[in-house]
């Protein structure tokens, strides 16, 4: 039954992906998971544990995990992987000295067994700030062109006004298994 009700929303298009979005504290991840679900920016404090959400792109369901990306709490972001077909890796491009902290925290998800199947869309936020690094100068420091086997892109963006996010999430939908 579980099994037929699985190929009914495969053939609707109904399945559900799961996401995570990850990054340091206050990159801006908890704003671009509201700027998906309502078009507009929500007051945001710390997100202490997660928010969880479901975005909808025409028939595409996304399950949209945003975790707190304090330092204390990124010991816990293990605990979302399992299923995660995408990683949402937000950096703050006006934060300069931590690119590499996150550089570490992408690499160290990367070689994660639960995460092996996992697409990453590394979303360059705050590109609306003034002499933010792009999306270059970030994938130059974080070295993507390494990453052979997982699929990533990088969208520069900005949360504020949403500028880039449909872009990401089109990119996301291209990569979606239709199992
Ligand atoms: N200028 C600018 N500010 C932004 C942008 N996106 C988010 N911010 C601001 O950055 C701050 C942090 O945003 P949050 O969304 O709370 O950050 P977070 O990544 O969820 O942080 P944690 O929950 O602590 O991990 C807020 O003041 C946002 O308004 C952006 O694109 N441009
Ligand atoms: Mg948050």
């Amino acid at each position: 039954m579980g099994q037929l009700v699985a190929k009914l929303m495969s053939i609707f298009g109904n399945q559900e992906h799961k996401v995570i979005i990850v990054g340091l504290d206050n990159a801006g991840k908890t704003t671009i998971l509201y700027q998906f679900l309502m078009n507009e920016v929500v007051h945001t404090s710390p997100t202490i544990g997660s928010n969880v959400e479901e975005i909808i792109l025409q028939k595409t369901h996304f399950l949209m995990w945003d975790i707190g990306g304090q330092e204390t709490l990124r010991s816990t972001w293990n605990t979302y992987y399992s299923n995660t077909e995408f990683v949402i890796l937000v950096i703050d491009s006006t934060d300069r000295e931590r690119l590499m902290v996150t550089r570490e925290e992408l690499y160290r998800m990367l070689a994660h067994e639960d995460l092996r199947d996992a697409a990453v869309l590394i979303f360059a936020n705050k590109q609306d700030v003034k002499d933010s690094m792009t999306t270059s100068e970030i994938s130059k420091t974080l070295t993507l062109s390494a990453i052979k086997d997982h699929p990533w892109h990088i969208q520069g963006c900005c949360a504020l006004t949403g500028e880039g996010l449909p872009a990401g999430l089109e990119w996301m939908k291209s990569h979606a298994t239709a199992n």
